[in-house]
């Protein structure tokens, strides 16, 4: 068999484009509405939240400023480490600004429950988290998502921004890897 091109690495596509577009409509317009007449700064979370900031960014009329941290808690793994380490930091100053964590999943809620600790220590006025992708039934700490995507199985899943080693982060949907790619 032939698994040079990336069809061929697919099982199962959860989400497609339309859906995810669709959805990000939903939520951009109940954070319009959420922060009318307030300043935002949308912090988005490096690698994975790549394209929903960018895709959520540009359907908001809010005015935001944007800002990247990366943080990796997972390596080249399916599983997270539990240990979640800057590898970027912002550029922004926090004291009194409203943040909003722009990330593409909450897997355990490892790093985003780190995250929002981290935040909140920095003085900012509040700080809220959207998720593209949410998997309820992995939670090994609760996170307090204010808005939130698609509720997902408990499976590994790429795409639109979540990667395996690396790969997978551009396709345009969310979907699950055939067997063969693992080994
Ligand atoms: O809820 P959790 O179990 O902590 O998992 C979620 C985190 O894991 C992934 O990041 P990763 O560490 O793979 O970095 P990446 O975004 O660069 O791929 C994902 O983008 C989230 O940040
Ligand atoms: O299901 C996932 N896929 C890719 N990266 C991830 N990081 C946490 N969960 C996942
Ligand atoms: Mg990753």
């Amino acid at each position: 068999m032939d698994h040079s091109d990336v069809a061929g690495d697919i099982a199962n596509i959860l989400l497609t484009e339309e859906q995810i577009g669709a959805k990000l409509d939903e939520m951009a317009a109940q954070i319009d509405k959420d922060y009318e007449g307030k300043d935002l700064l949308l912090v988005g979370v490096l690698k994975g939240a790549v394209m929903v900031m960018a895709d959520l960014s540009r359907r908001l009329h809010t005015k935001a400023e944007m800002d990247w941290m990366a943080v990796s808690s997972y390596g080249s793994g399916t599983k997270s480490s539990g240990v979640v380490r800057i590898l970027k930091d912002l550029d922004t100053d926090l004291t009194g600004r409203n943040v909003l964590i722009v990330e593409d999943i909450i897997d355990s809620g490892l790093t985003l429950s780190w995250l929002v600790a981290n935040l909140r220590s920095r003085g900012p006025e509040s700080v809220e988290i959207a998720a593209a992708l949410r998997k309820p039934d992995a939670a090994k700490v609760e996170v307090d998502v204010k808005y939130v995507g698609f509720d997902i199985p408990t499976e590994f899943v790429v795409g639109y921004g979540l990667d395996f080693a690396e790969k997978y982060r551009n396709l345009p949907f969310v979907a699950t890897l055939a067997p063969h790619v693992y080994s």
